[in-house]
């Protein structure tokens, strides 16, 4: 498989998810476009239960959308080939990325998977370190397993496993919710890194609007699966328009970033 295209692009587009539940459905995702583009940060906010992590799993091709289509690169998103090429380009961060590790396996073998999954070319080995040195981690750390790792070791490597195949867009779940604050911290440093410097896309979804802001220029708000607000992320903040934008503002805490 040839590495991922320059000018990587993810586009939902009228994406619509229902749920069928004992007691009826629940429309988790109603009619949500949005686009993320190689090069820009864009954050998702809502309270628990808006459609954040529905709407990522669509992003993802791990969902199929009752209505709607999600585009890589302006071709709709189904088949597994085309989900598996774009999930090389497209990677993701799971909340609490260090709990998501495997105790069992070393460094280097959980870092080498997804290159064997997605059957990335080339030396694995290398790429493998250079995803750690992404992270500001060397060689040592190769053999070692989780409980050798600290937190904040473990966080990183966690990042660099979704950075080893070299992908243009990473979206991010909730990566620094739970974190203590000098993690939180770390997290969003190497995620700026990668998007200002490497020049990656982001997705960051979160309900903490300050971590939005420090990453994303602009930012959409989730309730009860609609876009309610979006807009540059300071505005948001500032002065938000939507109740519920309101309710997310007012329950930050003022954290310095
Ligand atoms: N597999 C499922 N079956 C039934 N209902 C679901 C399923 N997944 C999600 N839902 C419902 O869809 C709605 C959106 O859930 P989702 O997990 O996407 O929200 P969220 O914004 O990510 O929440 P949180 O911030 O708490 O993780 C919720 O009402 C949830 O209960």
């Amino acid at each position: 498989m040839s590495p991922p295209a320059r000018g990587t692009a993810l586009d939902g587009v009228g994406l619509t998810r229902t749920y069928r539940t004992h007691s009826g459905t629940v429309a988790a995702v109603r009619g949500v476009d949005l686009e993320v583009r190689e090069g820009e940060a864009l954050g998702v906010v809502g309270p628990s239960g808006s459609g954040k992590s529905t709407l990522l799993s669509l992003l993802l091709g791990m969902e199929r959308p009752d209505r709607g289509e999600v585009l890589f690169n302006g071709v709709p998103l189904t088949g597994r080939q085309r989900i598996r090429r774009a999930r090389q380009a497209v990677q993701y961060i799971p909340q609490d990325p260090a709990s998501s590790l495997d105790p069992r396996r070393s460094v280097e073998r959980q870092l080498r998977e997804p290159l064997r999954r997605f059957r990335v070319p080339g030396d694995h080995l290398r790429l493998v370190q250079d995803a750690l040195e992404q992270v500001g981690l060397g060689a040592e750390h190769l053999a070692r397993h989780a409980h050798e790792l600290s937190g904040g070791q473990a966080q990183r490597v966690a990042i660099a496993r979704a950075l080893v195949t070299g992908p243009r867009i990473l979206l991010a779940d909730e990566a620094v919710s739970g974190l203590d604050l000098p993690l939180r911290n770390q997290v969003l440093e190497l995620l700026r890194d990668q998007h200002v410097r490497a020049g990656l896309g982001l997705l960051f979804i979160s309900h903490d609007l300050t971590a939005v802001r420090s990453l994303c220029d602009r930012a959409l708000v989730l309730d009860r699966g609609q876009v309610v607000e979006e807009g540059p992320t300071d505005r948001l903040l500032e002065t938000p328009r939507h109740p519920t934008t309101q309710e997310l503002v007012d329950a930050v805490p003022r954290l310095p970033v």
